[in-house]
């Protein structure tokens, strides 16, 4: 087994500037630095995130999935995350929901041990979070879960990503994709494949960066 690596420092600012930006009870901030404190014990051993990120890790992580929040209606109960990785945003917004009743957050995740390490944070917090530890191709076709909200966050360009979205959108549900600064090209290649009714979100972390609500999908 490797030797853990020496991690670069938290700023300190950036946790404060962070929940300025996405404000969350006391709970769930207490819940977040448990969270970040399994997150840089296990990025001692294994990739979870980018090195370069973790000094601002607050902002560019924990914000970055506690946007999402405002655009999850009422109504919603069942979630889905799509590639999960380290837990952004899916183990974030397990944080943010684990005190309201009725919510089960699934995370798929193909790599083995990123989804024992998601596993392992959502016993040890208590989260209302179910771990399917498989390809999203997989999970899709076992049809197991029909969820309110689809998320994802860097995970492949939309053309692609539609696809994995479209057999769990349903009428009432939408899929909120986080997406950076070629979000319009993104947009202008899926629509040769997809009729798209989605609205794009500026994200609060990043100038260039989209949240798009993508509240329905067909086959062009
Ligand atoms: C770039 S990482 C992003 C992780 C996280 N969403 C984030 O924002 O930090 C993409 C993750 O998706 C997983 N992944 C990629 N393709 C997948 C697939 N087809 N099925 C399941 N997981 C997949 C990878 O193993 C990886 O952990």
């Amino acid at each position: 087994m490797k030797p853990p690596r020496t991690l670069p420092a938290l700023d300190p600012a950036d946790r404060a500037a962070a929940l300025a930006l996405t404000p969350v009870s006391r709970e769930t901030e207490a819940r977040l630095d448990r969270f970040v404190q399994l997150l840089l014990e296990r990025q001692a051993v294994m990739n979870l995130m980018a090195p370069g990120s973790i000094p601002t890790l607050w902002t560019r992580h924990v914000a970055d999935s506690l946007q999402l929040l405002p655009l999850i209606p009422e109504h919603a109960r069942t979630f889905v995350d799509l590639g999960s990785g380290g837990g952004f945003p899916g183990l974030v917004l397990a944080c943010a929901l684990a005190d309201r009743p009725d919510r089960m957050i699934h995370l798929v995740e193909a790599t083995q041990k990123k989804a024992a390490f998601l596993r392992d944070v959502a016993a040890t917090l208590n989260l209302p979070v179910t771990v399917h530890p498989e390809r999203i191709e997989d999970f899709n076709r076992r049809k197991a879960v029909i969820p309110d909200i689809t998320t994802a966050r860097t995970l492949a360009p939309l053309p692609v990503l539609l696809g994995y979205v479209y057999p769990l959108l349903t009428k009432r549900g939408c899929a909120l994709l986080a997406k950076g600064q070629d979000v319009e090209a993104e947009l202008t290649q899926a629509s040769k494949s997809w009729k798209i009714t989605a609205d794009l979100v500026p994200s609060k972390t990043s100038p260039e960066g989209r949240i798009v609500v993508v509240r329905g999908l067909e086959r062009a």
